[in-house]
């Protein structure tokens, strides 16, 4: 765990960049700093491995005071990593992740062993370990970026803007990488982002901070989400943060009926509306209207029109998206071997969307006013 205690900090020009910060990141979880630009999430991740001192508070890192370290030595133990991935130009990728277990003193061949793991741990390949920074594309930097910062094992990761300068795509797969990696390895996480979308999918916590420093609200993301603690807040979520909430629940709970199927080649039963067309494996291929379809066709005579089928662990933005996208109102529901389960009309994905707001709402409600809540009190700015 990671505890801020009243920190604040000023620097010598008069800015005050933190302001009497309390707060707590759990071991093992990704807490997620968010906020206009200026508003101190960089200087706040800079003061947990001392690149940048307080002015007042303390912080401790697993339980020990960060100023009881030697600097040098706690950044080493502390993962880091930055936008443009700061990597050496004129060291190949391989010696670039092997940098702190060499400053370690591990000796050359243990540590490029460990850089060898770590460059499939990322998902880039043996061979682009020979290659030189310049030589991969930006997303592979960060990638190399992340490796490097994994490489002696440490048990917290400090993470500032580490996908912002890369496309979209590339962003979506990296913040994917992330959280698969996070699954086997639960390091403490702190990550800045201006992306309140990026927030949302990666954190467990999200600390809100607006100018001046101040913390406005720390909250898992649905809770954020479903009560935001003031207009500030809710405008940087977004007016839809109702359907963001969404993105973070998934199809599992919502009632599903049994299908109306028809196989490829069969006439359908008389009197049928939509149904769908399932192959020999009970695999959705495409809707097909039996209403208005002429007397006599079969399934298949006509082009169908698409399904796209949902797995439980799908979201319920996604079922949301569909059930407004399919001709027939409805979803239909795959297993993992992607045979259909059934379906789920859009009322319920609806009542469903209704019942995930209300219960975020209600977890809001209940949850007991924590230590971060936001300080008002000036102590701290005479320093
Ligand atoms: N070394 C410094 N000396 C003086 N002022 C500084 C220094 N570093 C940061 N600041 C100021 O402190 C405030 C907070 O900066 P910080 O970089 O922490 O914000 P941020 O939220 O990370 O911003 P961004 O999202 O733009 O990176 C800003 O007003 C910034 O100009």
């Amino acid at each position: 765990m990671i505890e801020f205690q009243a920190v604040h900090k000023r620097f010598p020009n008069g800015t005050t960049a933190v302001h009497d910060l309390t707060l707590e990141m759990p071991e093992g979880g990704i807490t997620v700093l968010v906020g206009s630009s200026g508003c101190g999430k960089t200087t706040t991740l800079r003061m947990i491995n001392r690149m940048v001192e307080p002015t007042s508070g303390t912080i401790h890192v697993g339980g020990t005071d960060v100023t009881a370290q030697d600097a040098a030595e706690l950044r080493r133990s502390i993962g880091y990593v930055i936008q443009q991935s700061g990597l050496f130009p004129h060291r190949t990728v391989l010696d670039n992740i092997a940098t702190v277990p060499l400053l370690l003193g591990w000796g050359r061949r243990k540590a490029r062993a460990r850089a060898a793991e770590l460059l499939d741990t990322v998902g880039l390949t043996a061979e682009s370990g020979k290659r030189y920074p310049h030589q991969l594309s930006g997303g592979q930097q960060q990638r190399v970026g992340v490796a490097r910062a994994l490489a002696a094992d440490p048990p917290v990761l400090l993470m500032d803007e580490p996908f912002g300068a890369v496309d979209p795509v590339v962003r979506t797969q990296l913040q994917d990488e992330l959280v698969r990696l996070q699954k086997e390895l639960s390091k403490t996480i702190v990550f800045v982002t201006h992306d309140i979308d990026e927030a949302v999918r990666l954190g467990d916590r999200i600390a809100v901070f607006r100018t001046g420093g101040h913390l406005v609200q720390c909250a898992p993301p649905a809770e954020l989400l479903a009560a935001p603690a003031d207009d500030f807040v809710a405008d940087f979520l977004g007016a839809e943060r109702g359907l963001k909430l969404l993105s973070l629940v998934t199809l599992a709970d919502i009632p599903r009926t049994p299908a109306a199927t028809v196989h490829t080649g069969e006439k359908p039963p008389a009197g049928a509306g939509w149904l769908l067309v399932t192959d020999a494996a009970d695999r959705p291929l495409g809707w097909f209207d039996a209403a208005t379809a002429p007397k006599g066709t079969a399934a298949g005579d006509t082009p169908l029109l698409p399904v796209r089928p949902l797995r439980d662990g799908d979201t319920l933005l996604s079922a949301l998206n569909e059930s407004v996208a399919s001709p027939a109102g409805l979803v239909a529901r795959v297993d993992d071997a992607g045979a259909l389960t059934g379906v789920s009309a859009r009322d319920a994905i609806h009542d469903g969307a209704g019942l995930a707001h209300a219960g975020a709402l209600t977890t809001a409600a209940g949850t007991p006013a924590p230590a971060d809540e936001p300080v008002t009190a000036d102590a701290g700015d005479a320093v």
